[in-house]
């Protein structure tokens, strides 16, 4: 069943169009991910998605088109960049935001499972930015909701609260949450993601699980080596196999299809060129992007 269905979303702010046509739909109990580079408009569109935004046209619909209080009583939203009032302690802002709510979450529990227990008492200003992040997640938590919006979940925190947080999110959804995800990073999408919406410009350009998106990468290798004596781009660029040749440092970097180990290292071997620290890499979720969009997303 669908939970969240967006059809031909369009939506501009004065004279800048940032969302252009966005469809998508969001199963029951799917982790779906929003990806595109800056100002893709994946915030826009899933402020409309939350009832946040008018769109210009378009429809959204969200648990069979709920609005207003009824929606509200079960959608948790976390944006980026809302701010609480700098004096308010992280126990006050749950037991406030609890009371939004006709059933709520056991907020005392869910303090424990994001790491604030012994943050109970600091005010919301005194946390790190690693501290508030967890905390408006938990706020997006704290009624219990079927649907969950997560914008830049895991931005500015560290790498070990990043995985912890990645780990919630995946008990979350086992609890039945369906959730909608925006996010630059690709190892969280690999990693949460069921499908994926890649959004460049205002549009879609795929929806796919990640492994269906570097698929259609089409078996894209990248071999990497260093050459034990320099060896001329063009060498490797004339082998029907290669489609770029780079230079990072000291690293050549072959990509290409088909069996580009075997056609590398046999014309290394005729130009009397050793390949050392010699390594093959398979596509991946950074290589299909670049593909759709063009861009790289900075990690
Ligand atoms: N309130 C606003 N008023 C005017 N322009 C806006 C507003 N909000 C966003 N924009 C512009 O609309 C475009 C899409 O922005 P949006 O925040 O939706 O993209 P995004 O993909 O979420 O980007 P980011 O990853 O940088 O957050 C951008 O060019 C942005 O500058």
């Amino acid at each position: 069943m669908e939970v969240i269905e967006v059809g031909n979303l369009r939506k501009q702010y004065r004279d800048r169009l940032a969302v252009d046509d966005v469809s998508f739909t969001v199963e029951r109990g799917e982790i779906f991910g929003v990806l595109g580079p800056n100002g893709a408009g994946k915030t826009t569109t899933v402020e409309c998605v939350a009832g946040l935004r008018t769109p210009d046209s378009g429809t959204v619909s969200v648990l069979g088109g709920l609005t207003g209080t009824a929606l509200k009583e079960r959608l948790g939203v976390q944006l980026q960049n809302s701010t609480l009032p700098e004096k308010i302690k992280v126990w006050e802002a749950l037991d406030l935001y609890s009371s939004f709510y006709r059933a709520p979450a056991d907020w005392v529990a869910l303090m424990e499972r994001l790491g604030l227990a012994d943050k109970r008492d600091t005010p919301y200003g005194k946390l790190s930015g690693g501290q508030q992040q967890r905390l408006s997640i938990a706020l997006a938590l704290v009624g219990n909701p079927e649907v969950a919006i997560l914008d830049e979940l895991t931005t500015g925190l560290d790498p070990q609260a990043r995985r912890d947080t990645w780990e919630l999110i995946e008990q979350v959804r086992q609890d039945g949450v369906t959730i909608l995800l925006v996010t630059h990073f690709m190892e969280e999408a690999e990693r949460l993601c069921d499908r994926i919406a890649v959004i460049d410009s205002g549009r879609v350009v795929a929806v796919d699980s990640p492994a269906g998106l570097i698929t259609r990468v089409g078996g894209r290798q990248t071999v990497r080596f260093r050459p034990s004596r320099p060896v001329a781009d063009a060498v490797l660029e004339a082998l029907p196999e290669v489609a770029e040749v780079r230079r990072s440092g000291e690293q050549l970097v072959v990509t290409g299809t088909g069996d580009l180990l075997l056609a590398v290292t046999t014309a290394l071997a005729a130009a009397g060129v050793t390949p050392a620290g010699l390594r093959v890499e398979g596509a991946t979720l950074d290589d299909a992007f670049l593909t759709l969009t063009g861009k790289k997303i900075p990690s």
